[in-house]
């Protein structure tokens, strides 16, 4: 009781206002020696200022959390088909200084066509190869210093994943990357095709917070994304000035169908006035989209001192229904909507335009 109390009194230190409860959870926090503390309930939103402080990385490289990395003769990032003693990690991905990530294979290789026009790299980038063709889990596209990958749907996905990303990023030794979620979403209240991005992404209790089962232990993280780079990336859409692009709060959800309140699945356990009570609830809260990627993504980036952004189109107003109703030439161009948003940032840090 005593260790627990004094680890309790380090946390407050951290994060003023942190509530102790009877609650079997843990918080993590970016910065901070590795807490775990059973028996506490935390506050939603701790102070913002003081998480960037603690999140902030010096030298600009990716961190990796975990002392049993050192002990490994090898690391084989089994998902990737990639390793530390088959390849040369460092001159493969040490210039990499963006990553994009999404959820289907095919957008992924078609932004690194796309990125490898933008950035004006040699020959027409058509016969960009798979990095992780080795493997059918994930595909992986490198178009100069942007890192292209695939993380299929859902929490699990992306956060295997995002796992083996860090660490390849970490050995690599790469240095000041962004990294950036591009993705589809159904939208709450807002015109089909506009295109949001997160500042917080919340669980379906809209509570700005993701939480990981470790051994027997819920652990808290938190969700916040990089707010400057979120408002840089607000500011290049207003320059493009080519289709809605707002910033608000992503619901993160474990399911498409009963998790994010649709009558139009298999299974459906309410009524259609639940599920707008619901939904209506979520946009009071702050929601203006709803996927399934972005709590871990924020929490998992933000641990590892990852600048990180969610940018997701809105296939259509769930207010309005739940079926995706436009054709594949409009949804095309909806996704492609987050890609000219993002190569227009990138040609901008790289100053390849104004
Ligand atoms: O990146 P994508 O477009 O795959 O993200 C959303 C969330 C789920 O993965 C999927 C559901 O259709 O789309
Ligand atoms: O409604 C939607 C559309 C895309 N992706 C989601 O997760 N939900």
């Amino acid at each position: 009781m005593v260790a627990q109390e004094s680890a309790l009194q380090s946390l407050q230190r951290w994060v003023p206002g942190l509530n102790l409860g009877q609650d079997t959870i843990c918080m993590e926090f970016a910065g901070s020696p590795s807490v775990c503390v059973g028996f506490l309930r935390v506050l939603p939103f701790p102070p913002t200022s003081q998480k960037h402080a603690l999140s902030t990385n010096s030298n600009g490289f990716v961190h990796v959390k975990n002392p049993h990395l050192d002990l490994l003769p090898e690391d084989i990032l089994y998902h990737f088909d990639l390793g530390t003693k088959t390849h040369d990690l460092p001159s493969m991905f040490g210039d990499v200084k963006f990553v994009c990530v999404g959820g289907s294979p095919n957008r992924m290789r078609e932004f690194a066509r796309f990125m490898h026009k933008e950035l004006g790299l040699e020959g027409d980038g058509n016969n960009i190869t798979d990095i992780c063709a080795g493997t059918d889990r994930y595909s992986m596209y490198k178009s100069g210093p942007v890192l292209s990958i695939s993380h299929g749907m859902g929490i699990p996905s992306i956060s295997i994943m995002l796992h083996e990303l860090i660490k390849l990023l970490h050995h690599a030794k790469s240095r000041d990357v962004t990294i950036i979620r591009i993705g589809t979403s159904g939208g709450i209240g807002i015109r089909p095709g506009t295109v949001v991005i997160t500042d917080i992404a919340v669980d379906a209790f809209f509570r700005p917070q993701f939480e990981q089962v470790i051994l027997d232990k819920v652990v808290v993280r938190n969700t916040e994304l990089h707010q400057e780079l979120a408002e840089n990336l607000l500011r290049c859409s207003n320059e493009i000035n080519d289709f809605p692009t707002i910033i608000g709060h992503t619901m993160c959800t474990y399911d498409f169908y009963e998790g994010q309140g649709r009558l139009d699945g298999a299974l459906c356990s309410f009524s259609k006035e639940e599920k707008f009570e619901y939904l209506q609830k979520a946009y009071g809260a702050g929601v203006r989209n709803i996927e399934m990627e972005s709590s871990v993504f924020a929490a998992m980036c933000h641990l590892c001192g990852l600048k990180a952004a969610v940018v997701c189109v809105t296939l259509l107003d769930r207010l309005q229904g739940d079926q995706i109703t436009e054709s594949h030439a409009v949804l095309a161009e909806y996704q492609k909507r987050p890609q000219k948003l993002i190569a227009k940032f990138i040609r901008k840090q790289l100053s390849l335009c104004t």
